[in-house]
């Protein structure tokens, strides 16, 4: 099994709806995002895939997020936008366009600061 994994960050503003403490208001973070593709096979090239083109998948998919109020966005109308659910959204994100026959996004973790980070592995 091989494993690929690459970094990025964003900035937003968040607030947590019914958690009982200061999250409740609005505030923000500089998040850090890793991701993590697995597979069992590489490609002809001995990659199992280019850094660029997660790091690419990964840029996009933060652009939606980067400078928003992200309890804004509609994936997190009905849900808070916790560091749990951001990696699930960006896991969801993600697999829709790097998962292959060969390889799969494994994981997702969102560092709300250096020492707190919350990671989604999907369902299965
Ligand atoms: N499991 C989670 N716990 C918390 C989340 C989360 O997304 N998942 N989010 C928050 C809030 O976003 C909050 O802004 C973080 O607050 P806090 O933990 O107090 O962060 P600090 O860096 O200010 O904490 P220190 O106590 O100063 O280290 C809360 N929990
Ligand atoms: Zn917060």
């Amino acid at each position: 099994m091989y494993e690929v994994k690459v970094m990025a960050d964003f900035a937003a503003a968040h607030n947590l709806r019914n958690f009982r403490g200061r999250c409740e208001n609005l505030h923000g973070h500089n998040w850090k995002v890793e991701v993590t593709v697995r597979g069992d096979r590489l490609e002809e090239s001995g990659v199992l895939v280019d850094f660029g083109e997660v790091k690419d998948a990964l840029r996009k998919a933060l652009h939606q997020l980067d400078h928003q109020y992200l309890n804004d966005l509609t994936y997190f109308q009905d849900k808070n936008p916790s560091s749990e659910l951001i990696a699930r959204y960006l896991f969801e994100t993600l697999s829709a366009v790097i998962d292959g026959p060969h390889r799969r996004v494994h994981s997702v973790s969102a560092w709300e600061s250096k020492d707190s980070c919350a990671t989604y592995y999907g369902e299965r």
